[in-house]
């Protein structure tokens, strides 16, 4: 398969549409071997990676389910439990952070976004090695007690937590049309369509 057509096939895995057993050392470290050729502004290499195996599961769930009731007022009880549930059958959870450089002549910013682009090679390298994956935050990134619970330093920011398993079923998502997406600059402001709209989906 050629890189483009892994792209534009690559879809992401709820954790209900996978299943055991989680990649094996070998596998993981072609998978997170790709991180290290995401863009990196400065060559900071600001990539920083915990691996939850499948037996710690259970007990990360646990504790974040802890952390999420302590932030009770921020989360509905309702999503708490399903946040929980969600996470619990996980073959492998790993939390990406961007390990920041300060102070540093490249912005937090780029570094953040460094580690973003990590997470997404993690997740194309994934789909090459036929593991089932998604990209899952935002409940749990952003959550103050995942410093602590991942032995994070004050200097290392919580980008993804990517789940990791093997397919269930194999689908190819269809995907829509870029061409609203693209524009050209013509120059004072304006912007025309780059592309005719074909309004159809793109399949490979
Ligand atoms: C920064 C980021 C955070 C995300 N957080 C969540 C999340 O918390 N829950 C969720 O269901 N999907 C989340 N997603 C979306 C999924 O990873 C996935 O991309 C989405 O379900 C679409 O599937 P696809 O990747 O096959 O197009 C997040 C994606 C990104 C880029």
């Amino acid at each position: 398969m050629s890189a483009l057509d892994l792209i534009y096939q690559r879809s992401s895995c709820h954790v209900h549409e996978m299943q055991h057993p989680a990649p094996d050392s070998e596998k993981l470290k072609r998978i997170f071997q790709a991180v290290m050729s995401a863009p990196d502004h400065g060559n900071i290499k600001p990539w920083h990676l915990v691996v939850v195996d499948t037996e710690y599961v259970p007990s990360m769930c646990e504790s974040m389910c802890h952390a999420w009731l302590d932030n009770a007022g921020h989360i509905e009880p309702a999503r708490i439990r399903r946040l929980t549930n969600y996470l619990k059958d996980a073959p492998m959870v790993v939390l990406v952070s961007a390990d920041i450089v300060e102070p540093h002549a490249v912005s937090r910013r780029d570094q953040v976004l460094a580690a973003a682009a990590g997470c997404q090679n993690i997740l194309l390298a994934a789909e090459q090695e036929d593991i089932a994956a998604i990209w899952y935050s935002t409940d749990a990134a952003e959550l103050t007690q995942v410093h602590e619970l991942f032995g994070l330093t004050k200097q290392q920011e919580p980008v993804a937590f990517i789940m990791l398993g093997t397919k269930k079923e194999h689908r190819i998502k269809k995907r829509s049309d870029v061409a609203p997406h693209c524009h050209k600059w013509i120059g004072n402001n304006q912007l025309t369509p780059l592309f005719e709209s074909t309004n159809e989906s793109v399949r490979k």
